[in-house]
């Protein structure tokens, strides 16, 4: 199993009162698949992903991402596990705007252990042309693809999404899932994607609903749709 998450808790301190955030999950996910978590606001989504991701620690339960258990590594080791085999994705790009298409990239790639090749990548997210283009001058959906192109630039193995198509339009999200699904299937990483949207699960091999903190069902589908034939 590539992710093996088991009984995972994780409580902040609001003031003097403790909230738990998660309570007590656990699920699996396996080499080159697809994964969605969908939940409503506050349901401890992005809490969950920034665990698998090494941004935060657990208090209690396990993680394993392709057989290290994070939970025992420490901050050094911590932020290598970030740096070498995760990519993350935020709804919001995130990208340097006074650095240009190709920059933006660099700064990832210039770290990465095992970093594909610029041109490869900017072509396969169909910017190859914007290469000294700037953010702003970029639409939304554009900016995403420069932001995938970033995250994929270091080849890993996990890439991590956070409502990768919220700010985008029905047409322009429905691309760039199918730039997900198709770096999917073309590199064999393995994706974990969290949204509001119901309809973008029917392309995930799982889906896994959380409640309040709680896995409360996980969908596994024998068969996944392509993302151009989503509707929502
Ligand atoms: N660093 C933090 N310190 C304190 N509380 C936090 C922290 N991070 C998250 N929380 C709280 O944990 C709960 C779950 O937050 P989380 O961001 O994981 O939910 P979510 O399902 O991703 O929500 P959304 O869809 O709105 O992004 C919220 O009540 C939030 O206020």
């Amino acid at each position: 199993m590539f992710i093996t998450v088991k009984n995972l808790k994780k409580s902040y301190n609001a003031g003097k009162n403790k909230s738990e955030v998660l309570k007590g999950v656990s699920l699996t996910l396996e080499k080159g698949q697809t994964g969605v978590i969908l939940g409503p606001s506050g349901s401890g989504k992005s809490t969950l992903m920034n665990m698998i991701g090494g941004v935060d620690r657990v208090d209690s339960g396990s993680i394993q991402v392709d057989g290290l258990e994070l939970s025992t590594l420490d901050d050094a080791q911590l932020t290598d596990y970030r740096r070498d085999s995760v990519g993350f994705i935020f709804q919001f790009y995130n990208l340097v705007p006074n650095l240009t298409v190709a920059e933006n990239i660099e700064v990832v790639s210039n770290i990465a252990k095992t970093p594909l090749d610029i041109d490869t990548v900017l072509k396969a997210v169909g910017l190859a042309g914007k290469k000294r283009s700037f953010p702003r001058e970029l639409s939304g959906g554009e900016q995403q693809r420069v932001a995938i192109a970033r995250a994929i630039v270091k080849n890993p193995k996990l890439l991590l999404c956070d409502e990768p198509t919220g700010a985008l339009d029905y047409e322009t999200s429905r691309g760039v899932l199918t730039l997900l699904q198709n770096l999917n299937a073309e590199l064999g990483t393995t994706i974990l994607m969290i949204t509001h949207n119901t309809a973008i699960g029917e392309m995930a091999n799982v889906v896994y609903k959380l409640r309040s903190g709680e896995i409360v069902e996980t969908i596994r589908h024998e068969e996944t749709i392509s993302a151009e034939r989503i509707e929502w």
